[in-house]
């Protein structure tokens, strides 16, 4: 990847948090495949397992804050990241917004936060729809809220696509007529169009060319100097939030295992999953040679392992790691990990 250029760290630490969770957990009802589908259809009852995607979670974001969240895949990132925007309700726990739980807001206030908060995805041309010109997919909801005029909409979509970087006159042209880049710029412009101050970025640049990638997480750090934003950064690879995070969380089989300033997770990991991680990270050669890679594949959250969901792959794994689940607890100002080993010294 080229150079991503490195934003000026903001004091947020003072700031009010933008969106706190308080003991989040998210359960699904795991998904049948065909056959257990026919067989319901026809009748016969068919046991359906629970999926804990997230698991007790506290988080809070403060304003101006750029939080990377990472794990491996089928972690719960994505669902932690719906909760966080508001668009998928918790089975247990609050989700805050601006310090009022989003159950309470009223119609009006739902809508705002709504509209505050935007996400985007990893695939923009699945997230825009292929019949609409660029005009449109920008323009529509800002015209439809009311945070522009009717006679206005088409300067006003012109600005977000230049702040976006891409050339207004290409705006009556529709999402296929684009490369992946260019399709998540006009993500980013749709985004920004209804003027939100936190965005949740899940695997936003996934799906990209590894040059491209770089370009478009300026753009992000860019956006951030420009319109004060605030942003939930989610990713599998945590050297792609490396450079652009202030705080980094790393969630393990639906819980947070540490969560720490971006210098400290690189610099004085403390969690061996996070170490595990670290040392897959391609650039950084001395970790690599420091830690080993994290072993076999992640356990089926259908049926977690109990106490440390890590003791299974955890290569300093002792009896309590088996029983116990292990809290967040502070190793070092603003630096939190749940690990037995903290305690075992
Ligand atoms: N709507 C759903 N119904 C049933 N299970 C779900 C649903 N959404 C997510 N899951 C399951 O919850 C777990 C967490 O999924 P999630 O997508 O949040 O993880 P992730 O870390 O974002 O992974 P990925 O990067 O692969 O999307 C997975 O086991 C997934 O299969």
């Amino acid at each position: 990847m080229s150079e991503v250029l490195t934003p000026p760290r903001v004091a947020a630490q003072d700031a009010a948090p933008i969106i706190e969770l308080r003991g989040v957990a998210k359960r699904f009802a795991d998904r049948l495949d065909v056959a257990a589908k026919l067989a319901r259809r026809l009748g016969v009852r068919v046991r359906q397992d629970v999926v804990h995607a997230v698991d007790g979670v506290d988080l809070a974001i403060r304003r101006g804050e750029v939080v990377g969240l990472v794990g491996e895949s089928g972690c719960g990132k994505s669902t932690l990241g719906r909760m966080v925007a508001g668009i998928m309700p918790p089975s247990d726990g609050a989700v805050l917004w601006r310090g009022r739980d989003l159950r309470s807001l009223s119609g009006a206030e739902a809508r705002e936060a709504k509209l505050r908060t935007q996400m985007i995805f990893q695939d923009p041309y699945a997230s825009l729809n292929p019949r609409l010109r660029v005009q449109d997919i920008v323009g529509e909801a800002p015209r439809v809220h009311g945070l522009v005029g009717r006679g206005e909409v088409e300067g006003y979509v012109d600005g977000q696509l230049r702040r976006a970087g891409l050339d207004p006159a290409l705006k009556r042209r529709y999402p296929h007529q684009f490369s992946g880049g260019q399709r998540q710029r006009i993500g980013i412009a749709r985004a920004l169009a209804v003027q939100p101050d936190f965005l949740v970025c899940d695997e936003a640049v996934a799906a990209l060319d590894v040059s491209i990638q770089a370009q478009i997480l300026n753009l992000f750090m860019k956006l951030r100097r420009e319109l004060d934003l605030t942003y939930l950064f989610i990713s599998h690879d945590l050297g792609v939030v490396e450079h652009l995070s202030d705080r980094v969380v790393i969630m393990y089989l639906g819980r947070v295992v540490e969560e720490a300033s971006a210098e400290a997770v690189f610099r004085r990991p403390n969690h061996p999953y996070t170490r595990a991680l670290l040392a897959e990270v391609p650039r950084i050669e001395v970790r690599k040679r420091a830690f080993a890679g994290v072993k076999g594949e992640i356990p089926s959250p259908l049926n977690p392992p109990g106490g440390c969901h890590f003791h299974p792959r955890c290569p300093h794994a002792f009896a309590r790691c088996r029983l116990e689940r292990p809290v967040l607890r502070e190793v070092a100002p603003g630096h939190r990990s749940a690990c037995h080993l903290n305690e075992a010294t």
